[in-house]
């Protein structure tokens, strides 16, 4: 197992403000698979996603990457691991408006011991002729290929998508959803995709839902459906 997530818990606030999130999630992943994660707003998959990534930090339990446990690791050890092993693609792009797509897509390289070529992965993302440009000259799929190119650059073990197509129009979606299905074949990281849309279950090998702050369906896809196909 390449991914393990066990036991976590998390709250938030203290009191009567107290809110209980997580309330004791166990999953575990292989290596290369795609995992959506879904579940009614407030149901806690921001929450996961954020202590997957070591962004938050859990009350209870652990995650262990490829044996390592993440809570074991110095706050500068952390850093690095994320740095190095971890990708993250948000709803909102946030690329640095004033660097180009390539810049923006090289600041991802520089976190890397073994990045992948910045050219090339430019060319599988449809964005080698735009290189030169600024994020604001292109539009919300391409801004939101180059936050995939930043995340991806580093060739993380893990890829964590929040709402990567919240902020894009169907066509733009599938598209952006067919990339991250054709970078999990080519480099086979393992991928978790946080979502409101029931579709994206149908692309991906392993389906969790949460609600309440627990897990109440996991389950491997038998039929997985290539993003292409999906409808909504
Ligand atoms: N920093 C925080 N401080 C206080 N409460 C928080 C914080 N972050 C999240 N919460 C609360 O935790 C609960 C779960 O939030 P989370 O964002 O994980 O849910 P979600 O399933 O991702 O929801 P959505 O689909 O709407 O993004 C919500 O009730 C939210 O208000």
């Amino acid at each position: 197992m390449f991914l393990e997530i066990k036991g976590i818990t998390k709250h938030f606030g203290d009191g009567e403000s107290r809110v209980n999130v997580l309330k004791g999630i166990d999953m575990s992943m292989e290596k290369g698979e795609i995992c959506a994660l879904l579940g009614p707003s407030g149901s806690g998959k921001s929450t996961l996603l954020n202590i997957l990534g070591g962004i938050d930090q859990a009350d209870d339990g652990y995650i262990a990457i490829d044996g390592e446990r993440t809570g074991d690791m110095s706050e500068k050890e952390l850093t690095l691991y994320r740095r190095k092993h971890l990708g993250y693609v948000f709803q909102m792009y946030n690329l640095i408006p004033n660097l180009s797509i390539r810049e923006n897509i090289e600041v991802g390289a520089y976190l890397s011991d073994n990045p992948l070529d910045v050219d090339e992965l430019m060319k599988t993302l449809g964005l080698y002729e735009h290189r030169n440009k600024l994020p604001n000259q292109l539009s919300g799929g391409q801004q939101q290929r180059t936050a995939i190119g930043r995340a991806i650059v580093k060739n993380p073990d893990i890829l964590l998508c929040d709402e990567p197509t919240g902020a894009l129009d169907y066509h733009t979606s599938k598209e952006i959803l067919q990339l991250i299905e054709d970078v999990n074949k080519k480099y086979g990281n393992t991928v978790v995709i946080v979502t409101h849309n029931g579709e994206i279950e149908h692309m991906a090998d392993r389906v969790v839902k949460l609600r309440d702050g627990v897990i109440r369906k996991n389950y491997m896809n038998e039929h997985k459906i290539p993003a292409m196909d999906l409808e909504w």
